[in-house]
This record gives structure tokens, sequence and C-alpha cells, in this order.
């Protein structure tokens, strides 16, 4: 028998819908901002509050269940996905953006048992916009079902992707020749919302018909790549193989065609998994000179070669 986890679902829409309040009180207020990982790795007292509220809520209703948090991981936690039925949350997902009062910032709640997503929630605070899907039950967006919009054509694309908060050379010039390569397709334009949980839910609501990106976290998009396949998207890594969670990239499409279209462009940065784990991207270390231990910060020359379908 299937477990439905549709009480928990409802649960998680309920404390989403408590933490928005949270994030539209303070996001006209001044804000004290700290640093993380670079110059452009934003945090706020806000960040830390709604998690530890989400986190709170949930362990009085579901004592035995494990977390994934982003901050919770910043302050030193482990995130490593277990079978254990796992909440993996962004309390705000746009840290930047709530910083500058550019209205798109997300709270992004996943739900994972036996390390498979069972539902997702995304809620864009400002939009109002209430995204959700559970594991064979369809997508939705404030109630409205969801559906990708097919595109096959790439060179009628439109791609979102995020900047992201690496600032050394080797990220950035691949990130730019990225949007170079793709451009040269040609396809149609690039958009970056700021909100990797955002740019992925504008997938599944065909507003867009792609979003690829090396350097987000599990917490990122979890929720959103269940959203966009329960929206009859397609979900990939970066090489074209198999999406893996902790991995720290993505492709998400309205179609395997456009999918495999960024797959054969664009290129990888090595980045540290988040479970920690080696790459398993099938690397050739004679040709990219890469230490499979190296952290993400450290520069290699080259990068990740392709695994066309
Ligand atoms: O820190 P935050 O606000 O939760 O994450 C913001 C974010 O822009 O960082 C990633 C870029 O590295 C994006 O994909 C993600 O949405
Ligand atoms: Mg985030
Ligand atoms: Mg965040």
């Amino acid at each position: 028998v299937m477990a439905d986890w549709g009480k928990c679902l409802d649960f998680g829409v309920s404390i989403a819908r408590q933490a928005r309040t949270v994030v539209l009180d303070a996001f006209e207020a001044q804000k004290v901002v700290s640093l993380k990982t670079s110059p452009a790795d934003l945090v706020t007292e806000t960040d830390q509050g709604v998690e530890n509220l989400l986190i709170s809520a949930i362990k009085e209703k579901y004592p035995t269940h494990k977390f994934i948090g982003e901050e919770s991981v910043a302050a030193g936690a482990s995130p490593v996905l277990t079978d254990s039925p796992t909440w993996i949350i962004d309390p705000i997902d746009g840290t930047t953006n709530f910083v500058h009062r550019f209205p798109f910032v997300a709270i992004s709640i996943a739900f994972a048992v036996n390390k498979q997503t069972e539902f997702g929630i995304v809620y864009s605070c400002m939009e109002d916009k209430l995204y959700r899907a559970q594991r064979g039950k369809g997508a939705f967006c404030n109630d409205i079902p969801l559906r990708t919009s097919g595109l096959e054509d790439i060179t009628k694309a439109l791609v979102v992707t995020e900047i992201g908060t690496e600032r050394d050379d080797l990220s950035l010039s691949t990130l730019t020749s990225n949007i170079y390569r793709l451009l040269k397709i040609p396809i149609h334009g690039i958009r970056a919302v700021g909100t990797a949980a955002v740019d992925m839910c504008l997938v599944a609501s065909a507003g867009a018909d792609a979003y690829y990106h090396v350097g987000m976290h599990c917490w990122d998009i979890a929720a959103s790549a269940l959203i966009v396949s329960e929206a009859g998207g397609v979900v990939h890594d970066i090489s074209g193989g198999k999406f893996d969670l902790m991995s720290r990239r993505v492709i998400a499409a309205s179609s395997r065609t456009v999918a495999r279209g960024i797959a054969q462009v664009v290129e990888a940065f090595p980045c540290e998994r988040d479970d920690g784990l080696p790459d398993l991207l099938p690397l050739d270390p004679k040709v990219i000179g890469l230490n499979l231990t190296s952290r993400c910060s450290t520069l290699v020359q080259g990068t990740y070669p392709k695994l066309l379908w």
C-alpha cells in the first residue's frame, strides 16, 4: 500500500501560509545582513526566523521527521538525505531579492521519503502564488492545474537561469559562456528572477520553457523539481543524465528535446555536492585536471564532458 502524504502536505501548506506573513512583515523593514560562503551569499534574521518557525511547527506535529534546512546547514547541521521522512526547507529563496526589496521571494518546502520527493510547496510571497505538487497527483498554482509549455523547438525557447553567488573566475567564465552559447543557438531569451524555486515554477506554469543551473542547493529546487515533473516537464542533470537532488546541477524543461538542446551547449563547473559525496559525473581527471576531493572553491582548468542521450 502506498502511503498518502496528503495530510502532511496540507499541514505544510498551512505553515507556509504562516511563514509568508513573517516574510511580508519584514519585507519593507531594515534588515541585518550577514554573509555566508561569498560576498554575494546573503542571510538575514528573517531567513533564520522563518526556518525556526517552520521546523518547530513540524517537530511538534511530526516528532520523528528529519530536516535539511538551509540555515540549519549553514549553522553546522549535516545535509544528508536518508530514507526517513525528511523536510527539505529553504525559508527564503531569493534572500538577495529580499534584501533589495526586488519583489520575488519564495518559501520552499519539500518532503521526501525513501529519498523520493512526495510533495513540494513553493510560496511566491509577494505575488501570493502558492505552487504545490504531490507525487502522481499533479501540480497546481493557487489550486489551478499546471502544465508546462510542451515546447520542442529550442530556437523559440525562453530560458531561465541564475547568476549564483560564486565569484571565482572558472565559475563566472563558465556561467557567462553558457549564456553566450545559448543565445547563439539562437533562443528567444534568457531571464533570471533571483529565486531558483520560482524560476522552476515558471517552467511548470509555461511562463518559461526551461531552467538550468549549476551551483544551487537541494533546498532551492527540491520542491520545484516535483512541481515541474508533475506539470508534465522533464528534470535532468546538466549532463543530460539522471537528475540527482544533491548534485547541485539541474535542467528542467518543457520537453526532452529542449532539455537535450540545453545539455548540448552548457557546461558545469565543479561544485561540492550537498551530501559531501564524491561527484559521480563520468569525469576524465586527465582531461580536466580535477582532484575529485577538491572543494567547490578550488580553481581547476576545463569543464565536465557531456553525457548526451
Ligand atoms: O540563498 P537563497 O536566497 O535561498 O538562494 C538564492 C539563490 O539565488 O541562490 C542560488 C544561486 O546560487 C539560486 O538558485 C537560489 O535561488
Ligand atoms: Mg535558496
Ligand atoms: Mg534561502
